[in-house]
């Protein structure tokens, strides 16, 4: 898969550049192939005017009989041939079998590509024709999309039964095929679409309007005459039913569908809401933050402090600035770049690591031995956290792709789960280190209980316990990674564990210390 991280996607050009060349070697080749065969159209319409003003002698003589002969079948056969033969074959094959080194996306990128696309008008409110004229958070990113670009839109959220954002996109294509001189869409296609997204979305009555419409359009539609019937059948029910037991209101069953568990509705909504830059914090708290420097009184950072902010104060979350230069990021990037893999998430119950929707990036991890560099980060990030890296994770370096995300979670692992952890000896993440490695637009880490937004900054680094002292999970530490509207996001991140660490940070007898 390819849209799970942008550095993939960046081969996909060099494909679109071959796919031009070989659409000129074919147009180069189908022209001179049309050409002949309009020259032969020519030769057999001369002779065939020759012979039709006067049949009967024209094939008395043996010179003619002889030649139509021929032209109906040596040259016959090499017209067949010019008919049949186009280039195109050769050439397609040339493209997509013969050649390892062009990547082509397939029907699970479209669809991720489509489904990051929705995510971020959901999460970003982005209205769906402004979206539709490219425009990101009111600056033009991209090109505009057709009628047809839009259809597709809506058949990739169909497919998924995600019929919100069918009729959202059928509608878009709909109004868009109007304005269009060449048409990308089919009318009547998207008005059967949308009629049944509609329906589906518990407005049986448009649905039927727009059912009527299609049959302006195509009075003898195959199907449309059946769908109507079926949407007033289905009218006419509900409408019994409504009378029958009245105050019994059926309850829409669609509703039902895209109501999630109470208990998710507000850390979802909050999360979205910290997404789009919106200030949640209270102002006392906010007042309560300080940014100052920080040496950790350690010889290194006495001569050079580096800028310390917080963010939040219970739990301790604190971004460090310029920490990464924009050197070592590019060598962690190149070391990275050939081992990125479909980033996994731990299944909580079998322990089993797992890709999932709700993290959509690929992710690789360098050991210190990989490189100084590699080193240096991690004795940096020992010095400014008086926590020992030699029990930490190697650094993951992760690259997100369209739209890419990772849905609230906890860095930690919880009592009741299978815990991958247990294994390594070195116990649970006690703390993150998380270095942001470039500038995007979106893509917030963010802490939807404590209302906490950290945006990346190319160099800065966030950093925080997940672990009480006493070992005890900080639940407010629940945080996600919003999805990217623009750019590509790259951070990397060191999980620090308890084992050494008991004389570094000192053991609380308190549970919420
Ligand atoms: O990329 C981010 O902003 C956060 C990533 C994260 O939370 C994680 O990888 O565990
Ligand atoms: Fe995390």
């Amino acid at each position: 898969d390819m849209f799970t991280a942008i550095i993939d996607l960046q081969k996909l050009l060099y494909t679109e550049a071959e796919i031009i060349k070989t659409l000129e070697l074919y147009l180069k080749a189908e022209e001179q192939r049309l050409e002949k065969v309009r020259q032969l159209r020519q030769e057999y319409g001369q002779m065939y005017q020759l012979a039709s003003q006067d049949m009967e002698s024209f094939i008395a003589n043996p010179v003619n009989a002889y030649l139509l002969v021929k032209r109906l079948t040596a040259d016959w056969k090499n017209v067949e041939y010019l008919m049949l033969e186009g280039e195109g074959k050769n050439l397609i094959e040339n493209i997509t079998r013969n050649r390892d080194d062009l990547k082509f996306p397939d029907d699970d990128d479209l669809n991720g590509a489509a489904v990051a696309l929705l995510r971020l008008q959901d999460t970003y409110k982005i209205d769906t024709s402004v979206l539709a004229k490219g425009y990101i958070q009111g600056t033009k990113h991209s090109s505009e999309l057709t009628a047809g670009d839009c259809f597709e839109l809506g058949r990739q959220s169909y497919n998924n039964e995600d019929f919100y954002h069918t009729v959202l996109w059928m509608q878009e294509a709909l109004e868009r095929a109007e304005e269009e001189i060449d048409k990308t869409a089919d009318a009547a296609e998207v008005l059967e679409y949308l009629a049944y997204a509609t329906y589906k979305q518990g407005n049986t009555r448009h649905a039927l309007k727009l059912t009527s419409n299609l049959l302006k359009l195509v009075p003898d539609h195959p199907r449309a005459g059946g769908n109507k019937i079926f949407f007033e059948n289905s009218l006419q029910r509900s409408e019994k039913k409504k009378k029958g037991d009245d105050g019994d209101v059926p309850v829409e069953e669609t509703y039902m569908e895209f109501k999630r568990s109470v208990y998710d509705i507000p850390e979802r909504e909050k999360y979205e809401m910290l997404c789009r830059g919106e200030k949640l914090m209270n102002k006392i708290e906010e007042g309560k933050l300080k940014c100052h420097y920080y040496t950790n009184n350690h010889p290194y950072y006495l001569l050079q402090p580096v800028k310390e902010e917080e963010a939040f104060l219970r739990p301790r979350i604190v971004m460090y600035h310029n920490i990464l230069s924009d050197k070592e990021i590019e060598v962690v990037k190149t070391l990275a770049t050939p081992l990125l893999k479909r980033a996994t998430v731990q299944n909580y119950k079998s322990g089993e690591l797992e890709m999932a929707n709700y993290r959509i990036c690929k992710s690789a991890w360098l050991s210190n031995q990989e490189h100084e560099i590699v080193a240096k980060i991690s004795q940096r990030i020992e010095d400014l956290t008086g926590l020992t890296m030699s029990t930490a994770e190697e650094l993951q370096v992760v690259n997100y792709g369209i739209g890419g995300h990772y849905e609230p979670h906890f860095d930690f692992s919880r009592r009741e789960e299978t815990n991958a952890f247990q294994s390594l000896g070195t116990g649970n993440r006690i703390a993150t280190w998380l270095n942001y490695m470039s500038d995007v637009e979106g893509g917030a880490t963010v802490f939807p209980h404590i209302s906490v937004a950290v945006w990346p900054k190319k160099g800065s680094a966030a950093f925080w316990y997940n672990l009480f002292k006493s070992g005890e999970g900080d639940m407010l530490t629940r945080h996600a990674a919003c999805p990217v509207l623009a750019g590509s996001k790259w951070v990397s991140n060191k999980w620090i564990h308890e084992r050494g660490q008991e004389f570094r940070r000192k053991c609380g007898l308190h549970f919420t210390d």
